[in-house]
């Protein structure tokens, strides 16, 4: 357990000099080696081919079509994907084209404008929100390839006097020139918070649940939504735009859009999930493993990079509210492999106490019973 403590307030700046750094050395290739920070151990750094992870492709419109066969094909399919690796691709899903294309163009208005302007967005730090980069935290090795900037989310309908917290958040740190780019991600947020809603029906189908019973657990969803930005580089060869990690939160629907770098560890061996502009990639995070008794999974994946062209991702992070209690239905009946938890206290956890694993669930059942300080 490494790179969790909070910077002392007098590296303040040292943090601002460092985040600085990044944006003119990465994005204007002033360096020619990669800083040796960025560089992973041996047994940890990208192998130049991998594999094709074979994923189901469901047809969300033939499930919500009501067609008995195109129900159970899809049910069949998800149950699969979900229960072999936790990864499915998600076709016909409805979300409006022309909004996914803007939402994946407009990410260069804020990553390709100068770092201070970026800092304007800054988050706190290990927030789940706001503009971070490699040098925010206190890791001083192994850094992704990346910048993020991400929104904290909430349907519109379920927030207080119907506020759009992704808008009004990117203009109260931006300013107005942000309007049209904050109602792009506000408008993707609330379609992919929709989205999942509906894959939420067929996850519970698929288990032979009542086809609202995860729906009605997540429809006020309190979601992450995060832009990935990363940079080509020299050396991709040494480098991790996102590092092996699970996803802690409950169900991740990412745009991947037409460049590769996504790969699943799956027995053992990393394998891609290539590019398919028509579908996005959805897998299952640890809070969703825990509803589900461990009968879904959740899998380590990771995001390489490429000296060619920057590589750009929209993850929506789906998470219940943070007090809602996570328990599996006791028809899904087995032994229970986790304690009821709350999302808040895994988000506290990983935050604080834990870089995400295949082993966070069960580090953070041992964290529990041994009080689990906050
Ligand atoms: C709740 C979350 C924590 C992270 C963002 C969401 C879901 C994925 C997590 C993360 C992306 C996994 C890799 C490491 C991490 C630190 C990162 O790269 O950003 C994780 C996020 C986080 O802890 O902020
Ligand atoms: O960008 C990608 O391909 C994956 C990103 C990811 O896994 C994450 O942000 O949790
Ligand atoms: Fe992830």
């Amino acid at each position: 357990m490494e790179c969790i403590t909070k910077p002392s307030l007098n590296e303040k700046e040292t943090e601002d000099n460092l985040l600085t750094n990044f944006s003119s050395m990465v994005l204007h290739d002033k360096e020619i080696q990669v800083p040796q920070e960025f560089v992973w151990p041996d047994h940890q750094k990208p192998s130049p081919n991998v594999p094709i992870l074979q994923v189901p492709l469901i047809d969300l419109a033939g499930f919500l079509s009501g067609d008995p066969f195109l129900v159970s094909e899809a049910t069949r399919l998800v149950a699969e994907g979900a229960k072999l690796h936790g990864f499915f691709l998600v076709t016909n899903h409805g979300v409006d084209e022309k909004l996914m294309s803007s939402a994946y163009t407009s990410m260069d208005k804020f990553f390709l404008s100068p770092t201070c302007e970026k800092q304007k967005a800054q988050g706190e730090w290990r927030e789940s929100w706001g503009y971070a980069n490699s040098y925010f935290g206190k890791c001083k090795k192994n850094l992704p390839w990346k910048e993020m900037l991400s929104f904290s989310f909430s349907p519109e309908e379920k927030t207080e006097n119907h506020s759009q917290i992704v808008k009004d958040f990117i203009i109260e740190k931006m300013g107005d020139g942000y309007k049209d780019f904050g109602m792009v991600y506000q408008e993707y947020a609330e379609a992919m918070s929709n989205l999942s809603l509906k894959i939420m029906e067929l996850l519970g189908m698929s288990l032979g649940l009542k086809r609202s019973h995860f729906k009605d657990f997540f429809e006020d969803n309190e979601s992450i939504l995060r832009l990935n930005y990363y940079p080509k580089c020299k050396q991709p060869d040494v480098v991790l735009g996102t590092g092996p990690h699970c996803d802690p939160t409950s169900l991740t629907i990412l745009q991947q859009d037409n460049v590769s770098g996504l790969q699943v560890l799956v027995d053992n061996q990393w394998h891609s999930i290539p590019p398919n502009p028509q579908a996005l990639v959805v897998n299952i995070g640890d809070t969703l493993r825990a509803l589900t008794n461990g009968i879904f999974k959740s899998s380590l994946h990771q995001a390489v990079v490429n000296s060619e062209t920057e590589r750009k991702t929209i993850a929506f992070f789906l998470s219940p509210k943070v007090n809602k209690v996570v328990k599996p239905p006791e028809e899904l009946g087995g032994e229970r492999m986790y304690p009821d938890f709350t999302w808040s206290l895994l988000h506290e956890f990983v935050k604080k106490h834990y870089k995400t694993d295949e082993n966070t669930l069960e580090e953070f059942t041992k964290w529990l019973k041994n009080g689990g300080n906050v």
